[in-house]
């Protein structure tokens, strides 16, 4: 089977100069994750991906079957790592007009609220769901986040006044097993529940019930999905540097910050990423931006922001350093640029060659201008966007984060930061201390 590979002059260059020198702190972070011995060893429940064939992925696809059957519309409340993996799985995977393309669309339309505090978007979206029959699927943690508490709220009276008394059998929750104001809640509605590991953070769970469910709904297939973790886990659990290109992403990485690169850019060449993009900047965002330390992830969608960001990346300060995305079967080969008489607009000498090609040329370009413009790069090669290897894809950067945080010495699964703003918040809004 095709697989998962990096590739770059400059990055196989410092491989093969550097793996010594960086083999020893690489094993010592294998060790760490492996063993369980390092701060925040708390949070491993990810390392080992749920069994396709496991009593809770039976229980998913149960609920994902009832969903589908009764419902228009599958609304998923949560916020970060609650929401951004499942929304990115299904945009990897699904059609790209999915909502709005019935014709093709597996299941009901699905929409995420409680992601932001905008009262325009949950208005509207509630006018989009207008007459449909609803499902939802409420996903917190903790059970206690304002954001998606406050949706749940809204959504919850919406379902009431629509169904009555039965609106608890179309809504799912998934959250702790016994704490938190959502389980407490459930509990005492009788919703079918889900649980949320309490090994697995937030950012580390879209291979659990958090991402599965959804991802389900919309169709995909989430054994392929966990055959593809496992892969990964088994593919990545070897600490030789020169044969795991999960620990050579992570060694590079932290050998780009050390030279002061302290920007990484995470780059794709499809639309379908942006949402993925958003994943992975929580993923590594939250576990490394501590302590005053790690490196800022950002990212960008070629070409498109080759005509917006392209300036900066190519002649601004010199912090930048880029992971390129590329999948090396994009599909609809079939779509090639036709002749056309007389020429005018002059792209003749494009004839038979297909938007593919002209999107590979663009990225091998891009790539050479930026190495020219000291902005290093290196490409991870994903095979095919399927559900078996998103699934990889998910694995690799959940466990490059891991061993990229001890490299860099940080607690790689806390996020103390993210209670200043609550806080502020609360005391603002007037919150009581005994809720
Ligand atoms: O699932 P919960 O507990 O609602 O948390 C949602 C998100 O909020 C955070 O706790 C940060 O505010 C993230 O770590 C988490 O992914």
């Amino acid at each position: 089977m095709p697989t998962f590979h990096l590739d770059t002059k400059a990055a196989d260059q410092w491989l093969k100069q550097s793996h010594t020198d960086w083999q020893a702190a690489v094993q010592q972070a294998h060790d760490t994750v492996h063993n369980g011995t390092g701060r925040g060893s708390d949070f491993l429940g990810w390392l080992q991906p749920l069994a396709a064939e496991s009593e809770i992925v039976k229980n998913v696809l149960h609920a994902a079957e009832q969903i589908r059957a009764n419902s228009e519309v599958l609304l998923v409340i949560g916020i970060g790592g609650s929401y951004a993996g499942s929304r990115a799985g299904i945009e990897m995977l699904t059609h790209s007009f999915r909502n709005q393309f019935a014709a093709e669309r597996q299941g009901p339309e699905i929409y995420f609220i409680g992601h932001n505090l905008s009262a325009t978007y949950i208005t509207q979206l509630f006018q989009v769901i207008e007459g449909k029959d609803v499902s939802v699927n409420v996903i917190s943690k903790s059970g206690t986040t304002t954001e998606p508490a406050i949706a749940f709220r809204l959504v919850r009276e919406w379902m009431v006044n629509k169904y009555g008394e039965k609106a608890g059998e179309r809504i799912y929750a998934t959250t702790d097993a016994s704490k938190g104001a959502l389980r407490e809640l459930s509990n005492a509605e009788g919703y079918t529940t889900f649980v949320i590991p309490d090994d697995v953070g937030g950012r580390y769970s879209v291979l659990t019930p958090v991402g599965l469910l959804p991802l389900a709904v919309a169709g995909i297939d989430i054994q392929a999905m966990l055959a593809g973790a496992q892969e990964a886990a088994e593919q990545y659990a070897n600490p030789n540097l020169m044969e795991n290109t999960c620990y050579q992403y992570a060694a590079y990485r932290n050998n780009l910050y050390r030279q002061g690169k302290a920007i990484e850019l995470l780059v794709s060449y499809d639309p379908r990423f942006v949402t993925f993009a958003e994943w992975w900047k929580q993923l590594f965002g939250e576990s490394e931006g501590k302590e005053h330390q790690g490196i800022y992830p950002a990212s960008v969608q070629f070409t498109t922001d080759l005509h917006s960001m392209g300036q900066y990346i190519q002649e601004g300060p010199r912090h930048l350093f880029e992971t390129v995305l590329w999948v090396d079967e994009a599909g609809h080969d079939e779509l090639t640029i036709p002749h056309q008489e007389g020429d005018l607009d002059g792209l003749n000498y494009l004839t038979g060659k297909t938007v593919n090609f002209v999107n590979q040329q663009a990225c091998l370009g891009t790539l050479e201008a930026h190495v020219e413009g000291e902005v290093p790069n290196f490409v991870l090669h994903i095979p095919e966007l399927t559900a078996h290897h998103v699934g990889h894809l998910f694995y690799f950067f959940e466990k490059a984060c891991a061993i990229s945080g001890y490299l860099l010495n940080v607690n790689p699964f806390d996020q103390p930061g993210v209670e200043a703003y609550k806080k502020n918040m609360f005391r603002l809004l007037g919150k009581p201390s005994s809720k």
